[in-house]
Formats: C-alpha cells, structure tokens, sequence
C-alpha cells in the first residue's frame, strides 16, 4: 500500500538545519559565520536568503552543498546528514562555471557524461534540459558566443541533468542588467514550476526575493543569524507596484533594519 509511505514523505522535510553554528578560524581569532541557525524547507519550496554582506548566506549555502560542514548541530538531507557535495544539490555560481570549451549541449550533459551514462541517454538528457530552458537554437553555440542571461540558462539546464531536487544560487543574477534579471527570474520561476525543484537562492535585493519566494529568510551579521523566516502569500506573477507587495517591502526592510 503506498499511502503511509507517502504521508511519511509529505512530512519529512527535504533539508532541515538543527541549530547549525559554523565557525572559521582566522588567524589568530574565530569568527562565527553562522550562530544556531534553525531551518525546516519542504520539497518543492523557492527559499530566499536575504541580509547585509557577511552574514552567513553563502555559508549556509555552501553548507547545503557539502562544500563546508558544521562546527555544531547538524544539516539534513531527507534526514540524513549532508557529508559531501553530491549531484543531488547542485550549485549555479554567479560566474556560471561554464566549461568555454564545450558547446551547451555539451556542458549541459557533462554531468551525466561524467558518471558514465550512456550516450544516447546523455544526448536525450541534454537535450530536454536546454529545450527546457529555451536555448535549443543555441545547442551547438560555445559559450562565449552566448549573453549573460543564456549562460545563466545553461548553468541551470547543467544542475537539471544532474538529476537534482535541490537548486543552491548564490546572487545568480546580481551580474546582470535589470531587464535582463526580470526575464530570467520570470523564466527561473517557470523552471522551478516545471521542473518541481527546491531552490534556495541567496540575494541581496529585497524586491528579487519577493517577486520569487515562498518564503524569504532573513539573516543578521556579527554573527550570522536567522531572524526571521517570512511566508509569501502573493499569487505569481507578482506585481511589485501593488499595495501588497508595497507593504511586503516595507515590512521586510524593517526586519533588516539598519543592517541594510
Ligand atoms: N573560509 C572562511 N574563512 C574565514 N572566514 C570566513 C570564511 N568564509 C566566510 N567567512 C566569514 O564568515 C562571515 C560570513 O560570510 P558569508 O560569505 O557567508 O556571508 P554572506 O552573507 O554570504 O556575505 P556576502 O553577501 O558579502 O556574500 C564573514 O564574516 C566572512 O568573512
């Protein structure tokens, strides 16, 4: 009988931090990046990491990703510990991480190439991921021969095939110009739609992680804590000049305070 599996399923979260510390020596001192931060994300959740430089985003992040552990507390996976990095989390660096080498087609199957899939299942993968993020006319191009925002794409399509239910973006999109950040959050929601991901996604905008969140976390340095953790109700898309999104603004901006 598959319904108590599922309700198991629905209710264990995907990621959960348990009072997760993260220090760094630095020289002769220690600096405390992350302090007994506490987070529960459900499958299928867009999560944004809002606060000042330093306070402990990218940690978080890279800590989700395997790249970093705790110092205290733990990080979970399905409930699990997060030991290593793995395909099933995959980053999109702001750099986008691109090989310049390899046509799109070809950084978008690197990942499946790699572990030693078929090549006629690589191909297929390829295939359906840049369809996905509209760059089929370019799956023959090379990166350098793409603008910002279709590198973006590719950086996305590239995690995509690595079959991963997690999407980590630190300020993807900081880099680009303001249009082209609006198509490719619009896009970006529609990939997360289609797709069904997690994403958690740092920024420093207040309006980018209202336009794009379920829930927007915000983070205060010195050190790097959680101090609120803020559901989005609004229906997408969401229009940033209505009285709603107005006040979630200005409500937000409080929360960061002089921080920001
Ligand atoms: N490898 C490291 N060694 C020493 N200190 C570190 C290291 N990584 C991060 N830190 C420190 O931890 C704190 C949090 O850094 P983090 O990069 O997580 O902040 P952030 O909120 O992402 O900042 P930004 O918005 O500027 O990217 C900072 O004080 C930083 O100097």
């Amino acid at each position: 009988m598959a319904a108590p599996r599922a309700v198991t399923s629905a209710v264990l979260p995907i990621l959960e931090a348990q009072h997760v510390t993260k220090r760094f020596a630095f020289g002769a001192e220690t600096i405390t990046a992350l302090s007994d931060a506490s987070l529960r994300i459900d499958k299928g959740e867009f999560i944004c990491l809002i606060g000042p430089s330093g306070c402990g985003k990218s940690t978080l992040l890279r800590m989700v990703a395997g790249f970093e552990s705790a110092s205290e507390g733990s990080l979970l996976m399905w409930g699990k510990p997060v030991a290593a990095p793995g395909p099933d989390r995959g980053m999109v660096f702001q750099d986008y991480g691109l090989f310049p080498w390899l046509t799109v087609t070809q950084n978008v199957g690197f990942g499946p190439a790699a572990r030693g899939r078929p090549k006629a299942e690589v191909a297929a993968t390829a295939r359906r991921f840049v369809d996905m993020v509209g760059l089929t006319r370019f799956a023959d191009a090379y990166p350098h021969q793409l603008s910002g925002g279709m590198k973006q794409r590719v950086a996305i399509a590239r995690v995509l095939a690595n079959d991963a239910e997690v999407v980590l973006m630190d300020e993807p999109f900081g880099a680009l110009d303001a249009f082209t950040r609006e198509r490719l959050q619009e896009e970006l929601l529609d990939i997360w739609a289609k797709a069904k991901l997690t994403v958690i996604f740092v920024t420093h905008a207040i309006e980018e992680a209202i336009i794009l969140a379920d829930r927007v976390v915000v983070m205060s340095p010195g050190p790097g804590r959680i101090v609120a953790d803020e559901r989005i109700d609004l229906a997408r898309p969401r229009d940033p000049t209505s009285p709603e999104f107005n006040a979630l603004r200005r409500h937000l901006s409080g929360l960061l305070g002089g921080h920001h």
